[in-house]
Protein backbone atom coordinates (compact mmCIF):
# COMPACT_ATOMS: atom_id res chain seq x y z
CA UNK A 1 0.00 0.00 0.00
CA UNK A 2 1.33 2.94 -1.25
CA UNK A 3 1.60 6.40 1.24
CA UNK A 4 -1.88 8.27 1.67
CA UNK A 5 -3.95 5.50 0.32
CA UNK A 6 -3.08 6.23 -3.09
CA UNK A 7 -2.96 2.70 -4.57
CA UNK A 8 -0.36 1.88 -7.41
CA UNK A 9 -1.24 -0.35 -10.12
CA UNK A 10 1.22 -2.64 -11.56
CA UNK A 11 0.54 -1.39 -15.18
CA UNK A 12 0.93 1.95 -14.16
CA UNK A 13 4.72 1.89 -12.60
CA UNK A 14 4.93 -0.80 -15.81
CA UNK A 15 4.27 2.41 -18.03
CA UNK A 16 6.63 4.90 -15.61
CA UNK A 17 9.45 2.96 -15.88
CA UNK A 18 9.93 2.68 -19.74
CA UNK A 19 9.12 6.43 -19.61
CA UNK A 20 12.25 7.26 -17.39
CA UNK A 21 14.00 4.77 -19.18
CA UNK A 22 13.64 6.47 -23.01
CA UNK A 23 14.24 9.84 -21.13
CA UNK A 24 17.18 9.14 -19.87
CA UNK A 25 18.55 7.18 -23.32
CA UNK A 26 17.97 10.56 -24.83
CA UNK A 27 19.68 12.11 -22.45
CA UNK A 28 22.37 9.88 -22.68
CA UNK A 29 22.60 10.31 -26.37
CA UNK A 30 22.62 13.47 -26.52
CA UNK A 31 19.81 14.35 -28.57
CA UNK A 32 16.87 15.77 -25.87
CA UNK A 33 20.10 17.39 -23.48
CA UNK A 34 20.91 19.47 -26.38
CA UNK A 35 17.81 20.41 -27.24
CA UNK A 36 16.55 21.40 -23.47
CA UNK A 37 20.27 22.84 -23.06
CA UNK A 38 19.09 25.16 -26.29
CA UNK A 39 15.90 26.00 -25.14
CA UNK A 40 16.90 26.91 -21.97
CA UNK A 41 19.34 29.12 -22.74
CA UNK A 42 17.09 30.30 -25.33
CA UNK A 43 18.95 29.44 -28.80
CA UNK A 44 16.75 28.55 -31.70
CA UNK A 45 17.55 25.06 -32.99
CA UNK A 46 19.97 25.48 -36.01
CA UNK A 47 18.61 24.01 -38.79
CA UNK A 48 19.84 21.12 -40.23
CA UNK A 49 22.13 22.25 -43.59
CA UNK A 50 20.38 20.50 -46.35
CA UNK A 51 22.97 18.58 -48.31
CA UNK A 52 20.38 16.92 -50.74
CA UNK A 53 18.15 19.08 -53.02
CA UNK A 54 15.57 17.52 -54.98
CA UNK A 55 15.69 18.22 -58.74
CA UNK A 56 11.45 18.59 -59.21
CA UNK A 57 11.43 21.30 -56.54
CA UNK A 58 14.39 23.03 -58.85
CA UNK A 59 12.51 22.60 -61.38
CA UNK A 60 9.34 24.41 -60.09
CA UNK A 61 11.38 27.27 -58.45
CA UNK A 62 12.90 27.78 -61.63
CA UNK A 63 9.71 27.86 -63.73
CA UNK A 64 8.13 30.35 -60.98
CA UNK A 65 11.46 32.31 -61.33
CA UNK A 66 10.93 32.54 -65.28
CA UNK A 67 8.10 33.77 -64.90
CA UNK A 68 7.92 36.44 -61.93
CA UNK A 69 11.73 37.65 -63.67
CA UNK A 70 8.88 37.71 -67.23
CA UNK A 71 6.46 39.51 -65.41
CA UNK A 72 9.14 42.03 -64.72
CA UNK A 73 10.34 42.20 -68.32
CA UNK A 74 6.68 42.92 -69.65
CA UNK A 75 5.61 45.59 -67.29
CA UNK A 76 8.80 47.57 -67.71
CA UNK A 77 8.49 47.61 -71.60
CA UNK A 78 4.76 48.66 -71.70
CA UNK A 79 5.69 50.99 -69.49
CA UNK A 80 8.32 52.69 -72.68
CA UNK A 81 10.62 53.44 -69.24
CA UNK A 82 13.45 51.39 -69.91
CA UNK A 83 16.42 53.57 -68.50
CA UNK A 84 18.45 52.48 -70.57
CA UNK A 85 22.19 52.15 -70.13
CA UNK A 86 25.59 50.77 -71.33
CA UNK A 87 27.01 48.85 -68.95
CA UNK A 88 30.15 47.36 -70.58
CA UNK A 89 31.27 46.75 -73.92
CA UNK A 90 31.74 43.39 -75.35
CA UNK A 91 35.31 41.93 -76.56
CA UNK A 92 34.27 42.79 -79.78
CA UNK A 93 33.47 46.36 -78.74
CA UNK A 94 29.77 46.46 -79.33
CA UNK A 95 27.82 47.92 -76.66
CA UNK A 96 26.35 45.65 -73.70
CA UNK A 97 23.21 46.89 -72.62
CA UNK A 98 21.03 46.70 -69.81
CA UNK A 99 17.69 48.29 -68.57
CA UNK A 100 15.85 48.36 -65.73
CA UNK A 101 13.74 45.11 -67.34
CA UNK A 102 17.01 43.26 -66.39
CA UNK A 103 17.50 45.05 -63.08
CA UNK A 104 14.14 44.00 -62.18
CA UNK A 105 13.93 40.67 -63.44
CA UNK A 106 16.96 39.87 -62.39
CA UNK A 107 15.96 40.98 -58.86
CA UNK A 108 12.81 38.88 -58.88
CA UNK A 109 14.49 35.89 -59.91
CA UNK A 110 17.36 35.70 -57.91
CA UNK A 111 15.69 36.18 -54.97
CA UNK A 112 13.55 34.02 -55.66
CA UNK A 113 15.30 31.21 -56.11
CA UNK A 114 17.88 32.43 -53.44
CA UNK A 115 15.23 32.47 -50.22
CA UNK A 116 14.10 29.33 -51.20
CA UNK A 117 17.69 27.49 -51.56
CA UNK A 118 20.14 29.60 -49.49
CA UNK A 119 22.36 27.27 -49.72
CA UNK A 120 23.16 26.86 -53.42
CA UNK A 121 25.34 28.58 -56.28
CA UNK A 122 23.69 31.37 -57.93
CA UNK A 123 25.14 32.68 -60.99
CA UNK A 124 22.93 35.73 -62.73
CA UNK A 125 24.26 38.08 -65.30
CA UNK A 126 22.93 41.62 -63.70
CA UNK A 127 24.57 42.80 -60.33
CA UNK A 128 22.66 42.41 -57.52
CA UNK A 129 22.50 46.04 -55.16
CA UNK A 130 22.37 44.05 -51.29
CA UNK A 131 20.99 46.66 -49.62
CA UNK A 132 17.71 45.96 -51.96
CA UNK A 133 17.03 42.83 -51.05
CA UNK A 134 13.28 40.88 -52.03
CA UNK A 135 11.57 39.53 -49.70
CA UNK A 136 9.95 36.82 -51.96
CA UNK A 137 9.01 33.50 -51.43
CA UNK A 138 8.16 30.02 -52.92
CA UNK A 139 5.43 28.43 -51.36
CA UNK A 140 7.61 24.65 -52.37
CA UNK A 141 4.45 23.07 -54.12
CA UNK A 142 5.35 21.47 -57.49
CA UNK A 143 3.05 21.94 -60.21
CA UNK A 144 1.07 18.68 -61.14
CA UNK A 145 2.54 18.36 -64.79
CA UNK A 146 6.18 18.09 -63.03
CA UNK A 147 5.22 16.05 -59.83
CA UNK A 148 2.81 13.56 -62.38
CA UNK A 149 5.67 12.58 -64.33
CA UNK A 150 8.18 12.60 -61.38
CA UNK A 151 6.21 10.72 -58.39
CA UNK A 152 9.86 10.41 -56.37
CA UNK A 153 12.17 13.02 -55.05
CA UNK A 154 15.40 13.21 -57.32
CA UNK A 155 17.74 14.17 -54.90
CA UNK A 156 21.25 15.36 -56.13
CA UNK A 157 24.39 17.19 -53.45
CA UNK A 158 23.60 20.89 -53.09
CA UNK A 159 27.45 21.38 -53.57
CA UNK A 160 26.80 19.67 -57.02
CA UNK A 161 24.69 22.57 -58.16
CA UNK A 162 25.19 25.35 -60.42
CA UNK A 163 22.21 27.43 -60.97
CA UNK A 164 22.57 30.45 -64.14
CA UNK A 165 20.05 33.09 -64.52
CA UNK A 166 19.54 35.36 -67.83
CA UNK A 167 16.74 37.65 -66.32
CA UNK A 168 16.66 38.84 -70.05
CA UNK A 169 17.93 37.65 -72.73
CA UNK A 170 17.98 39.82 -75.74
CA UNK A 171 18.54 42.79 -74.54
CA UNK A 172 19.31 44.62 -77.51
CA UNK A 173 16.00 43.61 -78.58
CA UNK A 174 14.18 44.58 -75.87
CA UNK A 175 15.21 48.41 -76.66
CA UNK A 176 14.48 47.93 -80.49
CA UNK A 177 10.63 46.81 -79.50
CA UNK A 178 11.31 43.51 -81.12
CA UNK A 179 9.38 41.69 -78.19
CA UNK A 180 9.23 38.46 -79.80
CA UNK A 181 13.06 37.49 -79.76
CA UNK A 182 12.76 37.94 -75.57
CA UNK A 183 13.19 35.56 -72.77
CA UNK A 184 13.56 34.86 -69.56
CA UNK A 185 16.07 31.43 -68.81
CA UNK A 186 16.78 29.58 -65.57
CA UNK A 187 19.14 26.56 -65.87
CA UNK A 188 20.56 24.13 -63.04
CA UNK A 189 23.72 22.24 -63.71
CA UNK A 190 24.58 19.33 -62.27
CA UNK A 191 28.18 18.60 -61.51
CA UNK A 192 28.49 20.93 -64.84
CA UNK A 193 26.71 19.33 -66.33
CA UNK A 194 22.78 21.28 -68.00
CA UNK A 195 20.21 19.13 -66.27
CA UNK A 196 17.33 21.34 -66.00
CA UNK A 197 16.02 24.06 -68.72
CA UNK A 198 13.61 26.88 -68.56
CA UNK A 199 13.08 29.22 -71.30
CA UNK A 200 10.02 31.57 -71.13
CA UNK A 201 8.52 33.98 -73.35
CA UNK A 202 7.59 37.13 -71.48
CA UNK A 203 5.03 38.65 -74.13
CA UNK A 204 2.69 35.61 -75.46
CA UNK A 205 3.58 33.57 -71.97
CA UNK A 206 5.46 30.75 -73.53
CA UNK A 207 7.42 28.53 -71.73
CA UNK A 208 9.15 25.74 -72.54
CA UNK A 209 11.02 23.30 -69.92
CA UNK A 210 13.16 20.02 -70.22
CA UNK A 211 15.02 17.85 -67.72
CA UNK A 212 17.15 15.65 -68.47
CA UNK A 213 16.07 12.13 -68.57
CA UNK A 214 12.78 12.84 -66.97
CA UNK A 215 10.92 14.79 -69.89
CA UNK A 216 9.65 17.85 -71.11
CA UNK A 217 6.81 20.05 -72.13
CA UNK A 218 8.26 20.24 -75.32
CA UNK A 219 9.14 18.53 -78.66
CA UNK A 220 11.64 17.86 -81.32
CA UNK A 221 10.33 18.79 -84.70
CA UNK A 222 9.44 15.28 -86.97
CA UNK A 223 11.54 16.96 -89.80
CA UNK A 224 15.00 18.74 -90.03
CA UNK A 225 16.60 19.86 -93.37
CA UNK A 226 19.80 17.90 -94.91
CA UNK A 227 20.30 21.34 -96.17
CA UNK A 228 19.93 23.22 -92.91
CA UNK A 229 18.97 26.45 -92.43
CA UNK A 230 20.89 27.84 -89.95
CA UNK A 231 19.81 30.61 -87.08
CA UNK A 232 22.73 32.97 -86.29
CA UNK A 233 22.72 36.06 -84.01
CA UNK A 234 21.47 39.31 -85.90
CA UNK A 235 23.51 41.69 -83.55
CA UNK A 236 26.54 39.99 -82.09
CA UNK A 237 27.13 38.05 -85.73
CA UNK A 238 31.04 38.17 -85.69
CA UNK A 239 32.24 35.99 -88.39
CA UNK A 240 29.21 33.42 -88.61
CA UNK A 241 27.91 34.40 -91.41
CA UNK A 242 31.00 33.76 -93.04
CA UNK A 243 31.52 30.85 -91.38
CA UNK A 244 28.29 29.40 -92.09
CA UNK A 245 28.44 29.65 -95.76
CA UNK A 246 31.69 28.78 -96.42
CA UNK A 247 30.82 25.61 -94.47
CA UNK A 248 27.29 24.62 -95.67
CA UNK A 249 27.77 25.79 -98.95
CA UNK A 250 26.39 29.83 -100.54
CA UNK A 251 23.03 29.13 -101.10
CA UNK A 252 22.46 28.44 -97.57
CA UNK A 253 19.29 30.08 -96.05
CA UNK A 254 20.33 32.11 -92.80
CA UNK A 255 17.96 33.58 -90.12
CA UNK A 256 19.43 36.32 -88.30
CA UNK A 257 17.61 36.43 -84.88
CA UNK A 258 18.41 37.87 -81.00
CA UNK A 259 18.71 36.17 -78.16
CA UNK A 260 19.65 32.81 -77.26
CA UNK A 261 16.61 31.50 -75.86
CA UNK A 262 14.96 32.47 -79.04
CA UNK A 263 17.22 30.89 -81.42
CA UNK A 264 16.74 27.41 -79.37
CA UNK A 265 13.34 27.55 -79.39
CA UNK A 266 13.73 27.85 -82.93
CA UNK A 267 15.21 24.24 -83.35
CA UNK A 268 11.98 22.68 -81.46
CA UNK A 269 8.30 22.33 -82.02
CA UNK A 270 6.75 25.82 -80.78
CA UNK A 271 3.18 26.57 -80.23
CA UNK A 272 4.14 30.56 -80.49
CA UNK A 273 3.21 32.87 -82.61
CA UNK A 274 6.07 34.49 -83.64
CA UNK A 275 8.64 31.70 -83.44
CA UNK A 276 10.31 31.46 -86.37
CA UNK A 277 12.17 27.53 -87.25
CA UNK A 278 15.57 26.76 -88.46
CA UNK A 279 17.79 23.53 -88.32
CA UNK A 280 20.72 24.76 -86.31
CA UNK A 281 21.82 27.38 -84.51
CA UNK A 282 25.53 28.37 -84.62
CA UNK A 283 27.46 31.28 -82.79
CA UNK A 284 31.08 32.09 -83.25
CA UNK A 285 31.75 34.94 -80.96
CA UNK A 286 32.29 34.95 -77.33
CA UNK A 287 28.89 34.34 -75.12
CA UNK A 288 28.26 33.68 -71.56
CA UNK A 289 27.03 30.87 -69.28
CA UNK A 290 23.63 32.24 -68.68
CA UNK A 291 23.08 32.79 -72.30
CA UNK A 292 23.36 29.49 -73.18
CA UNK A 293 23.13 26.82 -70.23
CA UNK A 294 19.07 26.61 -70.37
CA UNK A 295 19.17 25.68 -74.05
CA UNK A 296 21.54 23.04 -73.57
CA UNK A 297 19.90 21.73 -71.08
CA UNK A 298 16.55 21.85 -72.49
CA UNK A 299 18.46 20.41 -76.29
CA UNK A 300 19.48 17.71 -73.92
CA UNK A 301 16.17 16.64 -72.55
CA UNK A 302 15.00 15.86 -76.40
CA UNK A 303 18.01 14.11 -77.03
CA UNK A 304 19.62 17.68 -78.87
CA UNK A 305 23.43 18.79 -78.51
CA UNK A 306 25.13 22.14 -78.11
CA UNK A 307 28.50 21.80 -78.14
CA UNK A 308 31.40 24.56 -79.04
CA UNK A 309 32.33 24.27 -82.57
CA UNK A 310 34.78 21.88 -81.94
CA UNK A 311 32.17 19.49 -80.32
CA UNK A 312 33.18 20.10 -77.16
CA UNK A 313 31.00 19.45 -73.96
CA UNK A 314 30.61 22.99 -72.74
CA UNK A 315 30.70 23.14 -68.67
CA UNK A 316 28.83 24.97 -66.24
CA UNK A 317 30.49 25.50 -63.68
CA UNK A 318 33.63 28.23 -62.59
CA UNK A 319 34.13 30.95 -65.09
CA UNK A 320 31.14 32.71 -66.92
CA UNK A 321 32.51 32.52 -70.84
CA UNK A 322 32.16 29.88 -73.38
CA UNK A 323 35.23 30.10 -75.39
CA UNK A 324 34.95 28.30 -78.30
CA UNK A 325 31.85 29.17 -80.41
CA UNK A 326 28.44 26.96 -80.11
CA UNK A 327 26.96 24.83 -82.17
CA UNK A 328 23.32 23.55 -81.46
CA UNK A 329 21.01 20.61 -82.83
CA UNK A 330 18.47 18.27 -82.45
CA UNK A 331 17.37 15.56 -85.21
CA UNK A 332 20.76 15.84 -87.02
CA UNK A 333 23.72 13.75 -87.00
CA UNK A 334 25.65 16.61 -84.86
CA UNK A 335 29.50 14.83 -84.98
CA UNK A 336 28.94 15.30 -88.82
CA UNK A 337 27.97 18.95 -88.51
CA UNK A 338 31.16 19.33 -86.66
CA UNK A 339 33.31 17.02 -88.63
CA UNK A 340 31.88 19.73 -91.56
CA UNK A 341 33.04 23.09 -89.76
CA UNK A 342 36.74 21.48 -88.83
CA UNK A 343 37.26 20.92 -92.69
CA UNK A 344 36.29 24.36 -93.76
CA UNK A 345 38.09 25.47 -91.02
CA UNK A 346 40.64 23.50 -89.63
CA UNK A 347 42.54 26.14 -87.69
CA UNK A 348 39.21 26.92 -85.72
CA UNK A 349 40.38 27.26 -82.59
CA UNK A 350 39.52 28.84 -79.00
CA UNK A 351 40.44 32.42 -80.24
CA UNK A 352 39.73 32.46 -83.98
CA UNK A 353 36.33 33.14 -84.41
CA UNK A 354 35.65 36.38 -81.73
N1 LIG B 1 30.24 38.34 -78.37
C1 LIG B 1 29.46 38.36 -77.30
N2 LIG B 1 29.93 38.79 -76.10
C2 LIG B 1 29.12 38.81 -75.03
N3 LIG B 1 27.83 38.44 -75.03
C3 LIG B 1 27.33 38.01 -76.19
C4 LIG B 1 28.11 37.94 -77.38
N4 LIG B 1 27.36 37.45 -78.36
C5 LIG B 1 26.14 37.26 -77.83
N5 LIG B 1 26.12 37.58 -76.52
C6 LIG B 1 24.95 37.53 -75.63
O1 LIG B 1 24.20 36.40 -75.96
C7 LIG B 1 22.82 36.69 -75.97
C8 LIG B 1 22.27 36.40 -77.36
O2 LIG B 1 22.91 37.24 -78.28
P1 LIG B 1 22.39 37.38 -79.75
O3 LIG B 1 21.01 37.93 -79.69
O4 LIG B 1 23.34 38.34 -80.40
O5 LIG B 1 22.44 36.03 -80.33
C9 LIG B 1 22.68 38.15 -75.57
O6 LIG B 1 22.42 38.11 -74.17
P2 LIG B 1 21.72 39.28 -73.33
O7 LIG B 1 20.71 39.92 -74.19
O8 LIG B 1 21.18 38.51 -72.19
O9 LIG B 1 22.82 40.18 -72.92
C10 LIG B 1 24.04 38.73 -75.88
O10 LIG B 1 24.40 39.79 -75.04
MG1 LIG C 1 21.34 36.52 -72.67
MG1 LIG D 1 20.48 39.02 -70.33
MG1 LIG E 1 23.14 41.30 -71.31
Amino acid sequence: MAPMGIRLSPLGIGVFCLLGVGVLYHLYTGSLSSRVTAFLLGERAPAAAPSAVDLRELLAVSLLAAARGGVEVKRVRESNALNEKVKSKTREGADERMTLGDQLSNRQMYYLIRNAFPSLQINTEEQLDPDSQEPISWDRSIPTQISELVPQQLEVPAESITIWIDPLDATQEYTENLRQYVTTMVCVAVDGNPVIGVIHKPFSGFTAWGMVNVGSNVKARDNYSKTPKLIVSRSHAGKVKEVALKTFGNDTEIIPAGGAGYKVLSLLEVTDDNQEQADVYIHTSYIKKWDICAGNALLRSLGGHMTTLRGEEIIYTGSDGNEGGLLASIGVDHIALVQKLSDKFPDLDKSSHK
